[in-house]
């Protein structure tokens, strides 16, 4: 999933790739999710964001991606966003891997010259050049999470949104996304917030985030806040 770069407020940073300022949001229920919430993660940063259940990543996600409307506040992006579910099952809609690939690119109308190019080239970025025509069901999980990456890098997304994209991995396929979102993160410039809450992962990252109460209490180095949560 894609969506375009939008909403520059007052007040935040013109250079971060994600800026957020002072967001609001709240469910018609009235139940308050995120106040006074802001964030930066810099272009070419790979940003992760932790929490306790219930604690509003998702819903932060999910204003970013465009799914939710802000209720006050400032959002800044720079570039276009390609999302990551939880579960690829939910994201990947095509029967083959190829198809799945050039779906947004389909429906752009680029030319089919375009299209194939542009699936190649983002099957190599996560080491699926071989899966074009493999069906969507013989894929593991983290072959799918791959497949979901790939459609985001061929829409030619520069910031992409993972919402615990290795919750249903082992962990062998978990160590292998992180390290393939880092590796497109370094090479290729993407900015990446990737949403977890497994602490091991943070040894990937640059920058991590710990929100509670609606805001991020805590930012910056990761082994600072791992060590935090590991003594909490
Ligand atoms: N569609 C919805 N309608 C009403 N409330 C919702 C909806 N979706 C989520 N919530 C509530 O919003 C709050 C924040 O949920 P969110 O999914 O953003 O938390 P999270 O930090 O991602 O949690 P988890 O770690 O369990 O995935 C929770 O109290 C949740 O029950």
């Amino acid at each position: 999933m894609a969506s375009s770069a939008s909403s520059l407020g007052a007040g935040e940073q013109a250079t971060a790739a994600i800026a957020v300022n002072d967001l609001g949001f709240s469910w018609p229920s009235g139940d308050t999710v995120l106040q006074h919430c802001s964030l930066t993660v810099n272009p070419g940063e790979f940003g992760m964001l932790l929490g306790s259940n219930g604690s509003g990543k998702s819903t932060l996600l999910r204003i970013l991606a465009g799914l939710l409307d802000r209720q006050s506040g400032q959002i800044q992006l720079q570039g276009r966003v390609g999302f990551v579910f939880q579960n690829p099952d939910h994201q990947l809609v095509m029967p083959t891997v190829g198809a799945d690939v050039a779906f947004g690119l389909v429906a752009e109308q680029l030319p089919f010259s375009q299209v194939r190019q542009r699936v190649l080239s983002a099957l190599a970025a996560v080491h699926l050049e071989h899966f074009q025509r493999r069906p969507i069901y013989a894929l593991s999980g983290g072959q799918k999470q791959r497949v979901a990456i790939a459609g985001a890098i061929a829409q030619q997304c520069q910031i992409l949104l993972l919402d615990e994209p290795t919750a249903l991995l082992d962990p062998d396929s978990q160590i292998a996304l992180v390290k393939q979102v880092q590796e497109l993160v370094k090479t290729r410039g993407l900015t990446a917030l990737w949403v977890t809450h497994r602490l091991l992962e943070l040894d990937y990252c640059d920058r991590a985030f710990l929100l509670a109460g609606g805001h991020v209490i805590e930012q910056g180095d990761p082994q600072r806040i791992k060590q935090k949560l590991l003594g909490a």
